[in-house]
């Protein structure tokens, strides 16, 4: 998860402290290792991840705070099979929610990458959930749970970031590389349509 936080953090995936990743322990009852809060993770450590259960409360170091969006991860893990979450701000996923913002899913088509998020179908169509910006973090989570698609390893919060899921850190980072390519792509090549009908 370390050099996985240092990649993201080297796309510049984590701006002014933003973005949180956890790993969910395998085991009976609900336990992740999530980011402590506020912490520049571009430099995270091992020592970063606090052990936390579902009522995020830590069994190991009551000092340091999950991050605040640790009840998004929660409530997704409860949702899904994920076994590692990733949460990024970025400019192409905040664009491309203000592009969509009224469609309530950001349509993802006519790209190889796609194969990336597991759609491997002839002309595959992927649509990526986008919920409102909650600022009560109970009330995001639900949303963001309750949005999620488990053909879409993936949800968008409107003018935030994306919550990425994958069975594996090395899966969800696949499926963020995909995304991120995949908006940016879109973003333009929406701005070259105009430019295409013209010739
Ligand atoms: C400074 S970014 C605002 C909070 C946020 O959206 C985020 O992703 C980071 O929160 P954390 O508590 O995980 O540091
Ligand atoms: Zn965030």
């Amino acid at each position: 998860m370390v050099e996985v936080a240092q990649r993201l953090g080297g796309y510049g995936y984590f701006p002014a402290t933003s973005g949180n990743l956890s790993i969910r322990e395998s085991g009976e009852t609900l336990h992740m290792r999530v980011s402590v809060s506020g912490i520049d993770k571009t430099r995270l450590t091992e020592g970063d991840l606090l052990l936390v259960d579902e009522h995020l409360q830590s069994t190991e170091q009551a000092a340091r705070k999950p991050s605040a969006e640790a009840i998004v991860h929660v409530k997704l893990y409860q949702k899904s099979d994920a076994m590692c979450i990733l949460h990024v701000h970025t400019l192409s996923n905040n664009l491309i929610t203000l592009r969509y913002d009224a469609r309530g899913s950001i349509p993802l088509s006519g790209n190889e990458l796609l194969k990336a998020l597991g759609h491997w179908e002839e002309d595959a169509r992927v649509n990526v959930p986008l919920v409102e910006n909650y600022s009560d973090l109970t009330k995001l989570a639900t949303a963001v749970a309750a949005a999620y698609d488990p053909a879409v390893p993936g949800v968008l919060v409107k003018q935030h970031g994306i919550y990425v899921l994958g069975r594996s850190v090395a899966e969800a980072l696949r499926h963020l590389e995909a995304f991120e390519f995949l908006f940016s792509l879109t973003l333009q090549r929406a701005a070259l349509t105009p430019l295409a009908t013209a010739e």
